[in-house]
């Protein structure tokens, strides 16, 4: 009888090979090194009844699971002596050893406030036990205040004593993580982060995130779920996913980076409204959401976008980023950051879809409802393909999705899209483009961006909530970068090609059987456990 449900290993050099007792059974185990792990082929033939009088050893390993969940597993062989259990627990340590990918030890900062405040609790529960099963060690920071985290790594932490960050909290965490990262890896090697076409440094350590937060778009975009437990487990094995950052400048002046959303319009004016009720928690996005769609308010300005490479496919090819991803690969041999200047133009007159090639600045000017690039499909829980479905996580390019006024039911169509299977895109005030940088500056008068009322379904709400609406008096709205709102409307996106990496391998395909060995524990009796 072959045991299915662990794996099965041809032509790998056994490392050990022996008869173990497991459940009643007597079965040849025997120990295969592989490349991504340690996995061992247990094929079993029925031989005798087992004798109970053994010494235990409990290996445990990864399996995946259910939508793209990993779990946790145990199983306990028996040895007939101490001699034999040695030789299997050694060799089985030694070769965990000598996986480097493995995290030793971690830097973990928790935001206590993410989400519905239970990061500390989902920290202490469900994480903690998995990394001191797996021998990490952890310096756990429960954070005191915003950027407490960006600040202690931009400055204060010994970068060369950890193998990971590890943030516990929503995207918002993630971003202080990134920054204090990235900012920190600039100044150590120099580099003028106030140069919007300067090349940056990738970051030497890996990120994990522990999803506590209100939207979690980046773990559940990276890991295709946001299950604590998943995340713990793909840290533990040490996986790596490398993922694009956008650097994001006004006028030569960094402002911030950003890796999931950037959304000037509808989504900045959601985040501008909904930062008033954070007390809300989650729900204070479906509150803002509605608010901010019934005032339906859109805005004058002009976009300019340097169009991706041709190789990198396009926002409609229904080409997913899934774990080893060949687009992201090509995307890392275009460098798709090129340095030196292109042909530059901001159009004054009004240039609709002003074609050029490659290399060649294109401009478009109009009125919005929303501007949004995702630089990855920025799936989460409330919609699950995501902005952009086949955005890629690291293949150098964001998605440039630009939505033109359109009637209110038009817009609520388009936003209904996100949470079903049908096309967002397919819809003639909608377009978008795959880009590796983009440039918008707003119209300068100060237009107040007529509303339209003449849709009567809640019209008396409508005119409420347009009074109290946040931008009515500049004609401009905010830029949602990632959850955090810029204090400027004109700016300046170029995306960095693998900028970082996380403790993640993407979003997996299919229903393969994948299983990783990744700790052993001695036990000294016998209990049958299966
Ligand atoms: N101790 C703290 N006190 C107050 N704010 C904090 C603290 N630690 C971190 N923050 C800030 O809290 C903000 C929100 O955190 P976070 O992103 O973790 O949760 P969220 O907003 O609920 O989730 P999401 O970003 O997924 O929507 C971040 O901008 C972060 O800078
Ligand atoms: C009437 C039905 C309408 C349904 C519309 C659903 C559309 C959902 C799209 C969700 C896109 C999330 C993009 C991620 C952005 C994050 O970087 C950011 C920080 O966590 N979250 C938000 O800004 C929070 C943004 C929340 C938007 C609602
Ligand atoms: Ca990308």
């Amino acid at each position: 009888m072959l045991i299915s449900e662990f794996f099965i290993m041809v032509n790998q050099p056994t490392l050990l090979s022996s008869q173990l007792f497991y459940e009643n059974r007597v079965v040849e185990v025997t120990l295969n090194r592989v490349m991504l792990g340690l996995w061992k082929e247990i094929e079993t033939r029925r031989k005798r009844s087992a004798s109970f009088n053994c010494i235990s050893k409990d290996v445990s390993y990864t399996e995946r699971t259910k939508h793209h969940c990993w779990r946790c597993k145990d199983i306990i062989f028996h040895c007939l002596d101490k001699a034999q259990r040695q030789q299997w627990v050694q060799t089985i340590n030694n070769q965990l050893s000598l996986l480097s990918i493995r995290p030793k030890r971690l830097l973990v900062y928790i935001n206590p406030y993410s989400g519905k405040q239970r990061g500390k609790w989902i920290y202490e529960q469900r994480v903690a036990p998995l990394f001191s099963r797996a021998s990490i060690s952890t310096d756990v920071i429960v954070t005191e205040s915003a950027n407490h985290a960006r600040d202690h790594l931009k400055t204060e932490v010994d970068l060369k004593q950890c193998d990971g960050v590890v943030c516990v909290g929503g995207d918002g965490m993630f971003s202080e993580v990134v920054h204090g990262l990235v900012s920190r890896t600039q100044s150590d090697s120099r580099v003028d982060q106030n140069q919007p076409n300067q090349d940056l440094v990738p970051c030497a350590l890996r990120i994990g995130i522990i999803p506590a937060g209100s939207t979690d778009c980046i773990c559940y975009s990276t890991t295709g779920t946001n299950d604590p437990v998943t995340s713990a487990l793909h840290i533990i094995m040490g996986d790596s996913q490398p993922m694009d950052v956008c650097s994001v400048h006004h006028n030569n002046t960094f402002l911030r980076y950003s890796v999931s959303l950037l959304g000037y319009g509808f989504y900045g004016d959601v985040l501008t409204d909904s930062e008033r009720k954070r007390w809300m928690g989650p729900s204070r996005y479906d509150f803002s959401g509605l608010k901010t769609f019934l005032t339906h308010q859109y805005y004058e300005g002009t976009v300019a976008f340097l169009p991706a490479k041709d190789n990198l496919g396009n926002p409609r090819d229904k080409i997913k980023c899934r774990t080893r991803c060949h687009i992201c690969e090509q995307g890392a041999n275009n460098g798709q950051l090129l340095s030196g200047d292109h042909v530059y133009k901001m159009a004054e007159e009004n240039s609709d879809e002003e074609t050029s090639g490659d290399g060649v600045w294109r401009v478009i000017r109009g009125k919005f409802l929303a501007i949004n690039a995702a630089c990855m499909s920025c799936a989460c829980p409330r919609s699950p393909r995501g902005l952009s479905p086949y955005a890629h996580l690291a293949d150098g390019t964001t998605d440039l999705i630009l939505v033109r006024k359109a009637s209110r039911l038009d817009f609520l169509r388009h936003l209904i899209r996100h949470t079903n299977k049908d096309d967002q895109f397919d819809m003639s005030f909608v377009e978008v483009h795959r880009v590796r940088r983009f440039r918008f500056a707003p119209k300068h008068s100060n237009v107040i961006s007529e509303v339209d009322l003449s849709e009567t379904s809640g019209k008396k709400i409508c005119n409420q909530v347009c009074t109290a609406h946040p931008n009515n008096d500049t004609g401009h709205s905010n830029w949602n970068c990632d959850g955090e709102i810029l204090p400027h409307a004109d700016i300046q996106v170029s995306v960095h090609c693998q900028l970082i990496r996380l403790f993640a391998r993407g979003v997996e395909r299919g229903t393969t059987f994948d299983t990783y060995t990744w700790s052993v524990i001695e036990g000294s009796n016998l209990s049958w456990q299966a």
